[in-house]
């Protein structure tokens, strides 16, 4: 049996750090030294395994620069987890990065994965951010942090196997209080696009119209769960 799970996820940060270079290194494998800073935000999705789920990673890359900050909220909310990069050669970047996580504790989804990137780790001759502060910062703050190069192609994989490891796993075989959802075979829950689905709350099941589920106590954030096989 496998399941698939829809995780949209954003990239947030200051402009030039490497967001779009992240995704499109995690996505196709290429980087682009010439590449454009993003207009509003662009998307893409990429599928991997994650123990005996797949984890289709919705992917919301958005633009840095100033004039289109009051566009995140839309990007992070309803989002499983966020992506917030800085770049090692730029402090200024880091407090950015900081600025983010205030704005996603306040504003963001509840129970939002956070991933620090620092990236251009292929520059670390002339780094300002030692590794060091960025590990105490994401301990305070209960993040994953990994220092990453979309040019080198170093830790891309590793920052979203990260992610996927703090998603916890849905158990089918469980149900009502303990957090899980019981379904029979080849049913499909609702999805919820865009919001965090409120606690205790009623699903109906796609394929079996008259049976409902209730959601974990924690919400599913917007996860979709297409269950495959026999449950
Ligand atoms: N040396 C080095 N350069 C990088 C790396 N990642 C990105 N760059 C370069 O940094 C510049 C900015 O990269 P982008 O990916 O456009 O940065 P961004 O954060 O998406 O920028 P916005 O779209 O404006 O928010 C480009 O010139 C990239 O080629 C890296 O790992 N190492």
């Amino acid at each position: 049996m496998m399941a698939i799970r829809e995780l949209k996820v954003c990239l947030l940060g200051d402009t030039g750090v490497g967001k779009s270079s992240i995704v499109c290194r995690f996505v196709q494998d290429h980087f682009d030294h010439n590449i454009s800073p993003t207009i509003g935000a662009s998307f893409m999705t990429k599928t991997v395994p994650c123990g005996n789920e797949l984890h289709k990673f919705l992917i919301w890359d958005t633009a840095g620069q100033e004039r289109f900050h009051s566009l995140a909220p839309m990007y992070y909310r309803g989002s499983a987890a966020a992506v917030i990069v800085y770049d090692i050669t730029k402090q200024d970047s880091f407090h950015t990065l900081k600025k983010w996580v205030k704005e996603l504790k306040e504003h963001g989804p509840e129970n939002i994965v956070m991933a620090i990137a620092g990236n251009k780790c292929d520059l670390s001759d002339i780094r300002e951010v030692p590794l060091k502060d960025a590990k105490e910062y994401a301990e305070s703050i209960g993040a994953v942090v990994v220092e990453t190069s979309a040019k080198n192609a170093i830790n891309i994989e590793e920052l979203f196997q990260g992610i996927s490891r703090q998603i916890p796993p849905l158990d089918p075989h469980e149900n009502g209080n303990n957090g899980a959802i019981k379904l029979g075979r080849s049913e499909t829950l609702a999805w919820l696009p865009g919001r965090p689905a409120a606690t205790g709350q009623e699903l109906s099941l796609e394929k079996t119209p008259e049976k409902s589920a209730m959601l974990p106590p924690n919400g599913l954030w917007g996860v979709k769960c297409t269950w495959e096989g026999t449950c």
